[in-house]
């Protein structure tokens, strides 16, 4: 699967050990969470376009790279995408934001979807998905199924932790998509849990458990 990268950085593997701690509590996970999206928002953005502009600097007038296109969307998956979001607006403030809300059925554990909201127009944006956990792969898909539907075409999606078999099954479906992984786990469990993982994301963020 070459669309596919792990993270490697020893500062974010620390950070996601401290995350998966149950002693961790609400504060510090939500702090965590952003932090790792700054690293890992580093890596996955190292490809942005860059076009030379003229500055004058205090010694004389010079042409220097900026970002170049269209301003980045970020688009998190509610609830616990939106962790994520303050990680990637520390490093481009400038950036959209979109939201698409899914939930998975505890029974099924099929997403269903109950928001969305994307920035207009899309069709030119690197859009950036986030949602710190992977784990059938059902909800990344619904969501990028979404947005190519919306007319979304450049695609990243950003995971925290992630299940080998979310992580197989969203590659598969669209291939066109580049996935950054904090961490592949070992499996899932019969509850579709990630294991070891670090719980319910969501729940952990958000102080709900
Ligand atoms: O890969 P999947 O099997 O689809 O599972 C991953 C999804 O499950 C969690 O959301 P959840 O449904 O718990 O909603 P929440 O973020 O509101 O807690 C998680 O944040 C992902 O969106
Ligand atoms: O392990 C899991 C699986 C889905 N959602 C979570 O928050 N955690
Ligand atoms: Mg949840």
């Amino acid at each position: 699967m070459n669309n596919v990268i792990e993270m490697s950085h020893p500062l974010i593997k620390h950070k996601i050990s401290l995350l998966r701690d149950k002693n961790t509590g609400t504060n510090e996970f939500r702090k965590l969470i952003e932090e790792i999206g700054i690293l890992m928002g580093y890596e996955a953005l190292r490809d942005l376009p860059l076009e030379d502009v003229e500055v004058e600097t205090p010694i004389e007038t010079c042409m220097t790279p900026m970002i170049s296109g269209k301003k980045l969307a970020i688009v998190p998956i509610l609830r616990a995408g939106l962790g994520m979001v303050n990680g990637i607006l520390a490093l481009v403030p400038s950036a959209k934001v979109g939201h698409i809300g899914l939930y998975r059925d505890e029974e099924t554990h099929e997403p269903h979807e109950y928001y969305c909201k994307l920035p207009d127009p899309i069709d030119q944006r690197l859009i950036v998905v986030l949602d710190p956990m992977l784990a059938t792969g059902g909800s990344a898909i619904a969501a990028i199924d979404f947005i190519k539907a919306h007319g979304g075409k450049s695609i990243k999606f950003m995971s925290i932790i992630a299940a080998p078999e979310g992580v197989e099954r969203l590659a598969k479906s669209h291939p066109d998509v580049q996935i950054y992984c904090g961490n592949i786990d070992r499996q899932l469990n019969k509850d579709a849990y990630i294991c070891p993982g670090l719980g319910d994301a969501g729940d952990r963020i958000f102080g709900t458990i």
